[in-house]
């Protein structure tokens, strides 16, 4: 049924069901080993991985490793430009859970990445990017272990849809004319805008329904977290986009005060029931003027309708939410997106989970990695309804490939997801202990051991920081 490839003769499948994962005990997982340092970090991390499993469970579990292609590798094996193979996309859909190295985005036509291309084939539209700290990690922040934030990035659209015409092309001349000479001036909000005729033109949909589905997943999360971190930030530009980022930030309220209505309070309801907790007797009127800032210069109108949205809360939620109850809920709020950048440094511990847009959450989960230690400690999860790919948040790092230098943590860390996405916890918890004791001994490669107080030097090599990860499993 593969044309190139074989299942392993051991092992079965894992299922989903609403959602779940459904994991045999001896499970087949493909992997994709990756491109440049994908040669390095990938058998670093399969050692890491099945001395956990092993370590935790002895012979009662195993995972059957089943190597599949992409990339370079799948050029090799299946012919130019055979970068996706079919076999891949086949054994993928049918194994349900998948690992990989980092994939080279190709130079040229075709296939504009093959890392967001799995993403949309398989439509695993939660990029999940956890960004937590672990001790001992060399970090340029002061305080990196105040930061623990769960980045939930809209994996599928946004600029991934990657709709776009080349400045000059036929198809954006045309594009150009019609929109600066219908479809701008048929918009009065529009005004005289015109777009320069030399522009390259790029489309950024952003739909209710990916949004929501996004903001569902992320509040599910908060749902299993500790009390304290029941938070979920919606991320946007709102200000500026109203109708894309702006609509992102409503539908995930909408959404918060529908579907998950008992469990959530949004920042705004909390100040209106906090505002009657402390003063029982407030007015509707007075109660709007302290939850908006500049109240009083707003026309009658517009201050109608803050006076009515307090009235609105409070009769929809003062019995379930009020006198503190809200207290108890999963807090929603929102954060514009340059903002965002500066509160994670400056207030990185009022934060949990940070739900974004997709080129939102490319910036915003490299640069949070960096905070807790750099690009070889950030782990990353692709998960949609009946299939999940884990994977690093960096790439290829091409200068670093094929030396056994590079940090493979992100990767192991990213198995780490996996296990734990399987049910799988102990063997998570021994390589996240391992991790954390090997750093906290100052055992790292060169990323880490640059940064470190003195520094370590010389570093471990990529093969021999999986090797102090299963040592300290102990
Ligand atoms: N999901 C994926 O597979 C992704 C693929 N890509 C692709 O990867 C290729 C290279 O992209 P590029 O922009 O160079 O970004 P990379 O993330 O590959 O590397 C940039 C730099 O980040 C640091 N870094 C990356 N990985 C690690 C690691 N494991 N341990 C320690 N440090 C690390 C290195 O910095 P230093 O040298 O300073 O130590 C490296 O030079 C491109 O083709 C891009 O499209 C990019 C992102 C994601
Ligand atoms: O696929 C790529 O080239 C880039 C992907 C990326 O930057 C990411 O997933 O964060
Ligand atoms: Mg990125």
């Amino acid at each position: 049924m593969y044309e190139k490839i074989t299942a392993p003769n051991t092992g079965s499948r894992i299922t989903f069901k609403e959602g779940e994962p459904i994991v045999p005990d001896n499970p087949i997982i493909p992997f994709i080993r990756g491109d440049g340092t994908g040669v390095d970090i990938w058998p670093a991390a399969q050692k890491v991985f099945d001395a956990a499993v092993h370590a935790a469970y002895g012979d009662k579990r195993q995972i059957s490793w089943f190597k599949i292609y992409a990339g370079d590798e799948a050029c090799d094996k299946y012919g130019t430009y055979q970068y996706l193979p079919e076999d891949t996309l086949q054994a993928i859909k049918e194994y349900g859970i998948a690992i990989k190295g980092p994939l080279t985005t190709p130079i040229g036509g075709g296939i504009r990445s093959l890392n967001v291309a799995l993403r949309q084939i398989n439509d695993l539209y939660a990029c999940v990017r956890p960004c937590k700290y672990y001790a001992g990690t060399p970090s340029p922040h002061k305080t990196p272990e105040k930061l623990d934030v769960i980045i939930y990035r809209e994996n599928t659209e946004d600029i991934y849809l990657g709709i776009e015409w080349r400045q000059g092309s036929p198809m954006a001349e045309k594009l150009i004319s019609l929109l600066n000479n219908e479809l701008i001036p048929g918009t009065p909000e529009h005004g005289k805008k015109q777009i320069p005729l030399d522009s390259g033109i790029g489309i950024k949909p952003i739909s209710k329904t990916g949004s929501q589905r996004l903001v569902r997943r992320a509040i599910r999360h908060a749902l299993r977290l500790p009390k304290d971190k029941q938070q979920v930030t919606l991320v946007h530009k709102g200000n500026i986009m109203k109708y894309t980022e702006g609509a992102f930030r409503d539908w995930g309220y909408e959404l918060a005060t529908t579907e998950f209505r008992a469990e959530c309070v949004t920042e705004r309801e909390s100040w209106i029931l906090s505002n009657k907790e402390r003063n029982p007797d407030i007015t509707l009127e007075e109660n709007a003027r302290q939850i908006e800032p500049g109240y009083d210069a707003l026309t009658p109108e517009k201050q109608a309708e803050v006076t009515s949205e307090v009235e609105g809360v409070l009769n929809a939620i003062w019995d379930t939410h009020g006198n503190g109850q809200w207290k108890e809920k999963i807090m929603v709020n929102d954060r514009i997106a340059d903002s965002i950048f500066q509160q994670i440094q400056t207030r990185p511990d009022e934060y949990s989970i940070l739900a974004t847009m997709n080129l939102n959450g490319d910036y915003l989960s490299d640069a949070a990695a960096a905070i807790v230690g750099g690009l070889g400690m950030g782990p990353g999860a692709n998960i949609g309804d009946t299939c999940a790919i884990f994977e690093a948040t960096h790439g290829t790092a091409p200068k670093h490939a094929g030396l056994d230098r590079i940090n493979p943590g992100s990767v192991i860390l990213s198995g780490v997801m996996m296990l734990e996405f399987m049910g799988w916890q102990e063997a998570a918890d021994l390589i996240k202990k391992g991790i954390g004791d090997a750093i906290a001994n100052r055992k790292v490669t060169y990323d880490l051991a640059r940064m470190m107080e003195p520094p370590v030097d010389p570093p471990l090599k990529c093969s021999e920081f999986a090797d102090a990860i299963i040592k300290h499993f102990k």
